[in-house]
């Protein structure tokens, strides 16, 4: 029978596998961060038992550390956190990337950065983002804390198999369209339920054509889609990504793999439970006005009218969220003044993402009523910004330059969104609360974060670069 790459995966690592119940998966990379292991830990201690494979775990701590004096915590829980990890790695033999690492960096950052993240594996960590791993055709899904513990004792987990989404994206981006504008319009079309029970195998001639960055923004919000994971079979986009990588295969053994990865792709006559198709070409810059990602349009539409709106539920929906972010039914997003710009968290904090802001940013000033800051996703995506001179474009600017880490995508570490205010974010959730207590987030792409940067409000970003603004003649992309 025909087979998916989800079949593949699936298959290669069952070690029970019985019909309509939940196989055992064997684990082959197990990630862990400072906000859900210790209590995993703690709970392997209370049992007697230990880590089954230390090896095959990774740690480092993003959610909770300062990204301005890193060292200074003064937040007693995400102090406790901190530690915690660390002796909990000492312990049990984990390797752990640390505050003092130079590859330290966001957990879904630096694992491909560092070439742990390899197609064909099963991956997961205690977090929701681990679908960013999917890029490079792994299995890659977030885990809670009693799982992490069995993982961490057993070196596998029990699992439903879940239905799987074909979602085929074809047409070429235009100009100033990135992989995240993609994924923002692929939730606000089909919603943050589109892939509720699914496993995304994100395919077409866009997807084939976007760089492993691109991939890892694409796979990386697959979850706000509501799939448990989203994949991208690998290709020689992703073996020339993973070459030379610090803990990637190397020389014949990388030979090897790449031979047997190459079978890693979905039959041609492979079924899915449902296909969704995108057309590229007909994608703008998005913006989100509302509280989930799926409350989002182009920068040329406006918030939603309530007349537009069928059912009272949405209409409530709407009312609530337009209340909640301080705008009104049927306003332009290009009249909204912002107070804050994030450029970082592990949607878009690579380098390829700091470069397209930079191209934006360069020459210019930030906004005098604009606080902006730029979180690299890693310690080695801020060292190979300096060699570029990025950090200078940004420093110029008047932006903020920073150490790695989660920083302002949720208000876990010092750096919050105050009540009230408006942020333009490069991250990928805009829940209530989600940057700081009453935090009013619009999600972007880095170029679009850092043209809000500059002009203070949401800005097209295609007519700020061309140096054209509003009411003058656009000629198109
Ligand atoms: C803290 C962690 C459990 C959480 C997640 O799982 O996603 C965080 O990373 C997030 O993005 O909200
Ligand atoms: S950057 Fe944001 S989304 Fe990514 S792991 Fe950290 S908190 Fe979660």
């Amino acid at each position: 029978m025909a087979k998916t790459i989800i079949d593949k995966i699936w298959e290669n690592h069952s070690v029970i596998q019985e019909n309509n119940k939940p196989s055992l998966l064997y684990i082959d990379l197990h990630l862990l961060h400072e906000v859900t292991s210790p209590q995993a830990f703690a709970g392997l201690r209370e049992k007697k038992r230990t880590v089954r494979r230390p090896d095959l775990c990774f740690a480092t701590m993003d959610h909770n550390i300062p990204t301005k004096n890193r060292f200074v915590i003064d937040d007693s829980i995400a102090l406790k956190q901190i530690q915690t990890l660390e002796e909990n790695c000492k312990e049990y033999g984990i390797h752990l990337e640390g505050l003092h690492s130079a590859d330290q960096g966001i957990v879904h950052v630096i694992g491909p950065e560092l070439g742990l993240t390899l197609p064909g594996k099963t991956i997961v960590c205690g977090d929701s983002h681990t679908s960013t791993h999917g890029a490079f055709g792994a299995l890659a899904f977030g885990i809670g804390t009693s799982e992490v513990e069995h993982v961490l004792a057993t070196q596998t987990l029990w699992q439903q198999k879940p239905k799987q989404l074909q979602v085929k994206i074809e047409g070429k981006l235009g100009y100033g369209v990135t992989a995240k504008d993609i994924v923002l319009a692929l939730i606000a079309n089909y919603g943050t339920n589109a892939g509720a029970g699914h496993v995304i195998e994100f395919t077409g001639e866009t997807v084939r054509n976007f760089t492993m960055e691109e991939r890892m923004t694409l796979c990386n919000m697959s979850i706000e889609a509501g799939a448990k994971a989203g994949l991208i079979a690998p290709d020689e986009t992703t073996y020339a990504y993973i070459k030379g990588k610090k803990y990637a295969p190397k020389d014949d053994e990388f030979d090897e793999k790449v031979n047997e990865w190459s079978g890693l792709r979905s039959d041609p006559d492979a079924v899915f439970d449902k296909t969704i198709e995108i057309n590229a070409a007909q994608v703008e810059p998005m913006v989100t006005w509302g509280t989930n990602p799926s409350m989002g349009v182009g920068i040329s539409e406006h918030v939603p009218s309530l007349n537009e709106v069928q059912s009272e539920k949405e209409k409530e929906s709407i009312q609530k969220a337009l209340a909640y972010m301080g705008l009104t039914p049927g306003q332009s997003l290009t009249e909204v003044p912002v107070q804050h710009v994030f450029i970082g968290s592990c949607t878009n904090s690579r380098l390829s993402d700091l470069k397209a802001a930079a191209e934006v940013v360069k020459g210019k000033k930030v906004h005098a009523e604009v606080q902006a800051i730029v979180v690299p996703g890693s310690q080695q995506v801020k060292a190979k910004a300096e060699e570029e001179g990025l950090h200078l474009v940004f420093k110029e600017a008047g932006f903020d330059w920073r150490d790695s880490g989660c920083s302002m995508c949720l208000g876990m570490n010092p750096d919050i969104v105050p009540e009230g205010e408006r942020c333009a974010s490069t991250s990928n959730r805009n829940f209530e609360g989600r940057q700081g207590k009453g935090a009013r987030t619009h999600l972007v792409s880095p170029a679009m974060a850092a043209a809000a940067a500059i002009e203070g409000r949401f800005v097209d970003v295609r007519k700020f670069v061309s140096g054209l603004r509003e009411g003058e003649a656009y000629a198109g992309i």
